[in-house]
């Protein structure tokens, strides 16, 4: 009887998209059955004693590794953990809570296994995670959306001013280079949003999205939606394939009917989980209540990638059943 959870790790830099993707992933393959980690609550220090110390929280030394690989495994084996807190409202820490086992669920019939996504600013960064994740992303928007969506988030939601934000993204650059940006190496998936052609900042709904698939990963069957793009929008969808890996290429100006195909493609090569899995709150992101198609797919294509990648590791050994 299968216990042990899907497990995604998802990283990149602050003000990345991780939040947005994970919330959209979760919602995709069942809030009640998703545990969402938050790797920020495993910083050493608080805020001001971070400002004392010089120290950024990119920095793995600000936080604590070797409690996140701890928990990274316990999670992995369908066991709880008593998860540290950091409230980005007060810069500080809150009691830490308990997270019950993600353990497998019955529909009556069978188990269905339970999600664990661990997103944050290095949760690719040591082998003792990375060998636990059936499936790694890297979310790596061009650098200029990420300021604009960090400085954005960070004002309304965390209570600093433009130049603040604007400040620390500066103070941060060495370490997002030695720490952060790194990872993207270790990922099965990249997943870069960027503007089109023509892009108006008013329609961030609209902004293209670049996936690179390594090699390695299962073949996610995509001829029937190709073939009917290059027949009349021979930009909206593109599949190159590179030597290190292939290129996807989801244009913003994706039309809803053609979304629906795609979705519908990739739906029906989920397999049995499809009919656990919810699509209709996939795509959305926080700033002006926006939904976006390439981000839907993005969450999809991820989705779908992760149940079959964790197919393969139960069919090789990698993971036993509990
Ligand atoms: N695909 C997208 N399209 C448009 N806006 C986006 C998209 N992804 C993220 N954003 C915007 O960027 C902001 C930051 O995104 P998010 O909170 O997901 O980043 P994060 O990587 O989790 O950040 P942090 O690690 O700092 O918590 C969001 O509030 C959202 O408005
Ligand atoms: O890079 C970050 C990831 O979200 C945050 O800046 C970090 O977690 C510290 O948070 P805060 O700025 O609220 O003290």
């Amino acid at each position: 009887m299968p216990h042990r959870p899907f497990m995604l790790g998802l990283a990149g830099d602050s003000g990345a998209g991780k939040t947005t993707i994970s919330t959209g992933i979760a919602r995709l393959m069942g809030q009640e059955r998703t545990t969402n980690i938050c790797v920020d609550d495993y910083h050493k220090y608080d805020r001001k004693q971070r400002a004392e110390r010089n120290i950024t929280p990119l920095n793995p030394a600000c936080n604590h590794m070797d409690i996140l690989e701890q928990h990274v495994r316990l999670l992995a084996m369908g066991e709880p953990i008593l998860k540290p807190i950091y409230n980005h409202s007060t810069g500080t820490f809150d009691p830490p809570v308990y997270v019950p086992p993600p353990r497998a669920v019955s529909d009556g019939n069978r188990m269905i296994p339970r999600v664990v996504v661990l997103e944050g600013l290095l949760t690719l960064f040591s082998p003792a995670m990375r060998e636990r994740y059936h499936l790694k992303v890297y979310v790596d928007p061009e650098e200029e959306l990420r300021r604009e969506w960090k400085i954005k988030r960070d004002v309304a939601k965390r209570g600093y001013t433009p130049e603040q934000v604007v400040a620390d993204i500066e103070r941060r650059m060495p370490d997002s280079q030695a720490y952060i940006w790194p990872q993207k190496e270790h990922a099965d998936i990249v997943v870069r949003f960027y503007r089109p052609l023509g892009y108006d900042p008013e329609r961030p709904g609209t902004l293209s999205v670049r996936i690179k698939l390594k090699h390695s990963l299962p073949r996610l069957d995509l001829t029937e939606v190709l073939h009917s793009a290059y027949e009349d929008e021979p930009t909206v969808l593109r599949l190159e394939t590179r030597k290190e890996a292939d290129i996807l290429d989801i244009s913003g100006g994706l039309s809803p009917e053609k979304a629906a195909v795609f979705e519908r493609l990739i739906w029906e090569q989920l397999g049995p989980h499809a009919e656990h899995f919810n699509p209709e709150l996939i795509g959305t992101f926080w700033d002006k209540g926006g939904h976006s198609y390439p981000l839907a797919l993005s969450q999809l294509i991820i989705a779908y990638y992760l149940v079959h990648m964790r197919e393969q590791a139960v069919q090789h050994g990698v993971l036993s059943y509990a």
